[in-house]
């Protein structure tokens, strides 16, 4: 049997790197239930000529649910310095929709060229709350060698809101075109213009992938305990409660509130906490 991950999704078949110089096209087993996302590591049996057949999953490290991956190494979420202009609760989402898939993000400022000094602010804001912050500019390469070495041996994704700026940026770091990959070329199907997600292998181990269509979470479908979970920043600071079934926005007693009042917790992410809390319990509330 072969260990191999899947790269792209198409028409039925499942198209896998195992390291060799041809993807292996597969199929599946027909006694094989579980869903096969992209980024799926799994084992198959080859039968030769690139083709293949799917035995089993390995077990998933985790999984974006739209757009669906899996086995994510590291997450940027792209926002720019401006235009369009950042703000906490977007940046907020995003981050806790990753970490909700069991990812824990970095985080990319591009257009830094048009506010650098915005960015330093969201930078050091975010660094603050644990996460990497990087400043970068696709116009002008500013800062984009720093991402490029990050990226051996992973597999990383890109996400973001519309009009950052992700696809100069991907351009920029992979030193071509979004749309023309080494997958499709090696698939012989050339240029492709479709935006589905499709895993870029740039080199051995060294993949990339845009997350097309990635958006927030409803957050209104978890439960309220499981919210302060997507605020590791402020998850820190919750041991020490009175009441164990604490929510922290009107309990006494309460340690995260204690550590807000302190400075330790930005008035921003908790701002965001209540936002979706509330929208949850008034979901909660309505279904009753
Ligand atoms: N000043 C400046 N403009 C940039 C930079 N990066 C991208 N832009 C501009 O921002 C606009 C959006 O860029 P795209 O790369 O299409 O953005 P995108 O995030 O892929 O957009 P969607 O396709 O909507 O997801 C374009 O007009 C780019 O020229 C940058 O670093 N600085
Ligand atoms: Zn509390």
């Amino acid at each position: 049997m072969t260990k191999g991950r899947v790269i792209k999704n198409y028409n039925g078949f499942y198209y896998v790197d195992t390291g060799a110089a041809d993807l292996t096209e597969c199929r599946r087993r027909g006694k094989l239930k579980t869903k096969i996302l992209v980024g799926d590591e799994l084992e198959i049996t080859e039968l030769g000529d690139n083709k293949g057949v799917i035995e089993g999953l390995l077990p998933r490290r985790n999984a974006l649910r739209r757009p669906a991956i899996a086995n994510i190494d590291q997450m940027f979420i792209i926002m720019a310095a401006q235009s369009p202009d950042p703000n906490y609760f977007l940046l907020d989402q995003m981050l806790m929709t990753c970490e909700y898939a069991g990812i824990h993000p970095k985080v990319c400022f591009n257009k830094c060229d048009l506010n650098r000094d915005r960015a330093e602010e969201y930078r050091d804001f975010y660094a603050k709350c644990g996460y990497d912050v990087y400043l970068v500019s696709a116009a002008t390469g500013d800062g984009i060698d720093v991402i490029k070495d990050l990226l051996p041996g992973q597999m990383t994704a890109f996400g973001g809101p519309s009009g950052v700026g992700k696809s100069s940026l991907l351009a920029r770091i992979l030193g071509r075109p979004l749309t023309v990959g080494r997958v499709s070329e090696k698939i012989g199907r050339g240029r492709h213009t479709t935006r589905h997600s499709e895993i870029m292998l740039l080199d051995e181990g060294t993949y990339v992938v845009d997350t097309p269509g990635f958006s927030a979470l409803e957050f209104e479908q978890l439960e309220p305990r499981e919210l302060l979970r997507l605020f590791p920043d402020m998850l820190a600071y919750s041991g020490g409660c009175r009441f164990s079934s604490c929510l922290h926005r009107s309990e006494p007693d309460c340690s995260v509130k204690a550590a807000l009042a302190e400075g330790k917790i930005q008035q921003e992410r908790y701002d965001s906490y209540c936002k979706v809390l509330d929208s949850i319990l008034e979901r909660k509330r309505n279904s009753w």
